[in-house]
Order: C-alpha cells, then sequence, then structure tokens
C-alpha cells in the first residue's frame, strides 16, 4: 500500500521527483527566456518543439507536463532498455543455445517485463469481472499478469522463444510496451537498441552467472538483486 511516510520508499521517490522537477522546470524556463531572444532554435530539439507546440483548441503544454514528459523519455531511454539488456544476459547464461535473437527478446519481455503495468483512468462507469468501476477513478492495469495468465501462454513460466513463432500470441495478451493510443513512443527504439546489444557482446561472448540463484526483484523496473554478476567467456573458450 503506498503511504507518503517518513523513510519509505515511496517517500524518497517523491523527494527525488521534487528535485528533479525543479531542476527540469529552470532549464524549461530558461530555454523560454532564449526561445524569446532568439538565443534558442524552434526546431533544435525536443524541449523547444514541445514549448512551441499546441494542440487543436491552440493550448500549449504546461511545464510540468513537459517535465514529467523529459522524465519519462530518461527512464525509457535509458533504465528500461538496460533492464532488458541485463535481462537478456541472464537468460543467455542460464540456455546459451542459440535461437533466433528477436524471438528470444520477446520471451525475455513476456517472462520478465521491466514494467510491470501502467496507469489509467476510467472516462466513464463500466462492469468488469462483477466489478463495477465508476468514471474518473484511476487503474492500474497489470501486464504482467496477462504474460503469465496460463489462459493465453502455455506454461507461462518456462523460458520458450518457440511462442512467438508463426503467428505468434494473440492480440493484446503480449503487451510489454503497453497497447492503444497511450503505448510506449520509445517502442521501436528500444527494439533496435536490444537487438544491436543482442547481436554484439553478447552474441560475442558466453555467461557465466557468478549467483545462479539471484532472484529478480521490481525496484521499480525487473532487475537481478544483485547487479547481476557474471563471467564473461570467448565462445571458443575450452574449460
Ligand atoms: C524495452 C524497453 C521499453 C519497454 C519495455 C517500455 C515499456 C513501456 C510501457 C509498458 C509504457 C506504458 C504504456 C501504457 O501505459 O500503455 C511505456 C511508456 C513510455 N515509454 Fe517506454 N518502454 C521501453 C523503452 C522506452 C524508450 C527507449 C523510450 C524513449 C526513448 C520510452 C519512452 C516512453 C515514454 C515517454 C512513455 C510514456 C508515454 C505517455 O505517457 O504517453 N520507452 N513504456
Amino acid at each position: 500500500m503506498p503511504i507518503d511516510f517518513p523513510g519509505t520508499p515511496l517517500r524518497k521517490a517523491i523527494k527525488a521527483s521534487n528535485l528533479i522537477n525543479g531542476k527540469l522546470t529552470e532549464i524549461i524556463k530558461q530555454r523560454k527566456a532564449d526561445l524569446a531572444d532568439g538565443k534558442a532554435s524552434l526546431t533544435q530539439d525536443l524541449l523547444s518543439h514541445m514549448l512551441m507546440t499546441c494542440d487543436e483548441d491552440g493550448t500549449y503544454m504546461k511545464e510540468f507536463d513537459i517535465s514529467t514528459k523529459i522524465i519519462g523519455l530518461l527512464i525509457g531511454g535509458y533504465e528500461v532498455a538496460g533492464a532488458v539488456c541485463t535481462l537478456i544476459v541472464k537468460f543467455l547464461a542460464e540456455l546459451p543455445h542459440i535461437y533466433d535473437a528477436v524471438y528470444k527478446a520477446q520471451e525475455v519481455m513476456r517472462l520478465t517485463p521491466p514494467i510491470q503495468g501502467s496507469f489509467r483512468e476510467a472516462s466513464t462507469n463500466f462492469v468488469f469481472n462483477g466489478y463495477t468501476i465508476p468514471k474518473g477513478w484511476i487503474l492500474y492495469w497489470s501486464l504482467i499478469t496477462t504474460h503469465k495468465s496460463v489462459e493465453y501462454f502455455q506454461e507461462p513460466d518456462k523460458f520458450d522463444p518457440s511462442r512467438f513463432k508463426g503467428t505468434g500470441p494473440t492480440p493484446y495478451t503480449y503487451v510489454p510496451f503497453g497497447g492503444g493510443p497511450m503505448m510506449c513512443p520509445g517502442k521501436e527504439y528500444a527494439r533496435m537498441e536490444i537487438l544491436v546489444f543482442m547481436h554484439n557482446p553478447a552474441k560475442r561472448v558466453k555467461c557465466e552467472r557468478l549467483l545462479p540463484q539471484e532472484k529478480i526483484v521490481m525496484d521499480p523496473l525487473a532487475m537481478p538483486a544483485k547487479g547481476l554478476p557474471i563471467r564473461l567467456f570467448p565462445h571458443n573458450h575450452i574449460n
């Protein structure tokens, strides 16, 4: 239960988020001033783009919304794809036989999706599984529950990249990047980043886990608890 209380991870997260938002707001204000003085260009980067683009009603994004979008991009662009690459190394160490890299990466994101779910606001009253959800409620949808459902995936806890052969899973049952209009905007970039990673270090070396029983923890992304210490060998290494 998330309670904002001194000493809790939530309190720490709120403090860190306020600090980062404060720094980003300074940068945003500076950019606004630079744009007004002609010292910055309208097309120089995403920040200028967010400041200068309005929606169909002529409304511009608020500073706070720009700041949270930037935090989302920083986390998505760095942490999340990094978490997937770490987990790929873990599975490569456990199951080193070469399989199609694309299927393997997909199966890693099914079994250990770095982001476990996301939030939505109910735009209307509706009934789900006998529960009435009133309009305006904030809901958490859990993608890991769908990924581990026996209804959609046989032996859901087994690492089996062949699930993605042929037509693959039923639509909306494999959703590591979310779904619908709010789907992750970094999806294609992340896929490319992961495949480049798999093609280079992961293909050239064999890995051995130093802590084979190391657990995966959600903090908040799925990550090995001790940072996944490994030993690397070239593929032609003979013990
Ligand atoms: C394997 C890597 C990644 C995974 C698994 C992932 C997953 C997700 C998920 C599940 C969401 C929530 C979607 C929803 O609510 O339906 C999301 C949102 C988002 N992702 Fe990613 N992501 C990844 C990489 C990236 C990268 C590389 C970027 C940017 C360069 C990025 C930027 C974002 C942003 C900005 C949002 C928020 C979108 C919004 O609120 O409209 N992500 N991501």
